[in-house]
């Protein structure tokens, strides 16, 4: 069932069109990602969802009810992208401060919030919160976001301006809570942030929602791909590639029609081609690409590609020295399959 549902969503600030039409669901314990540049529209879209903005046009519906419900409200976990804490409370006595709002009982909350702030690794829980490192902070509001244990969490750039680690358990744990059932919305600009754990994702540029799927079928859709072709004898647009046992030229080419060129020019020269590797374009590139509205997919953009959540692909190095393999036995070594489903 659809946790959330979406549809034609519309924010104008004065004249200012902030977000332009959304349209989108997120099914029940599912991790979606929003993901854009600076002033794409993502926190005005979060906002929307969790009900604190009202849109001009279109609705937000949660678990089938109205996103400003007060009964949507109770099931939520908010966590605004800057989160101010009272400084001089503690971890303990600001979480115990919230379960109280939300009618918890202590003991209840206690061991509820203990334990994600176990898992969070928060060291230092009677420190005054005015006293605590910025990472410090941001675990104890997504303890917060969780005192009264919510079906749906929303947070805004949860893992931004976190060291790795804080990122890496941030991120982790965001995907536990999808694990134990609950749905994740997120905001991120860092596309490392939404890869690493979002089932699927949107990509925002002005308001506008210009690409959406899983990643590896945005990456499939979107990005471009490159064939590396190893050969035995150099060609003319081969390099020699350094530190591998036998002789090996690479040529980088755009399609399967060239590399099969490519074959007959390495016979003709009297060697043949020895690996064949493909380098799949970053998702950072594609969103660039995306965002500058470079590739011309027509009307086709912002649509779910077909078959969606499906496919997996992965990203190689293409300076890794070629492994052996049999020539031409299937063109690409970026394995299809379910190795994209992160579920
Ligand atoms: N209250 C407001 N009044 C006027 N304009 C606003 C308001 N809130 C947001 N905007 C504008 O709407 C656009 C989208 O803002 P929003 O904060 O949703 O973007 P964002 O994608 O979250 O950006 P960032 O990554 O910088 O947080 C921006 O141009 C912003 O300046």
């Amino acid at each position: 069932m659809a946790m959330i549902r979406v549809e034609g969503l519309r924010k104008t600030y004065g004249d200012f069109p902030a977000v332009v039409g959304s349209d989108f669901t997120v099914e029940t314990g599912e991790i979606f990602g929003i993901v854009g540049p600076n002033g794409a529209g993502k926190t005005t879209t979060l906002k929307m969802l969790a009900g604190l903005v009202e849109p001009t046009e279109g609705t937000a519906t949660v678990a089938g009810r109205a996103a400003d419900d007060t009964e949507t409200h109770r099931n939520l976990g908010f966590l605004p992208e800057e989160s101010p804490l009272y400084e001089d409370m503690t971890p303990r006595s600001y979480l115990e401060f919230f379960a109280d709002l939300y009618d918890v009982p202590r003991a209840e909350a206690r061991t509820r919030t203990e334990s994600t702030l176990d898992r969070l690794e928060l060291e230092h829980r009677e420190r005054r919160l005015g006293d605590m490192s910025k990472g410090m902070k941001r675990k104890v509001a997504i303890a917060r976001s969780l005192v009264n244990d919510p079906d749906l969490l929303i947070y805004d750039e949860p893992a931004s301006g976190l060291d790795p680690l804080t990122t890496n358990y941030v991120l982790e744990f965001t995907r536990e809570l999808a694990d134990r059932g609950k749905t994740v919305v997120f905001s991120a600009h860092n596309l490392y942030h939404v890869e690493s754990v979002c089932d699927r994702i949107v990509i925002l540029n002005r308001g506008e929602i210009i690409a959406r799927g899983t990643v590896p079928r945005i990456r499939e859709t979107y990005g471009e791909t490159t064939y590396h072709v190893f050969t035995s004898v150099p060609l003319e647009a081969s390099e020699p590639v350094a530190g591998s046992e036998a002789e090996r030229h690479r040529t980088t080419v755009p399609n399967m029609d060239a590399v099969d060129a490519l074959r007959d020019d390495a016979a003709t020269a009297g060697g043949r081609v020895v690996d064949i590797r493909t380098r799949e374009q970053s998702l950072e590139d594609i969103f660039l690409d995306l965002a500058r509205g470079t590739p011309d997919t027509g009307t086709d953009r912002g649509r779910e590609p077909a078959g969606a959540g499906d496919n997996g692909s992965a990203t190689r190095n293409p300076d890794d020295p070629p492994a052996p393999s049999t020539p031409g036995s299937a063109g690409r070594d970026a394995p299809d399959g379910p190795g994209g489903d992160r579920r």
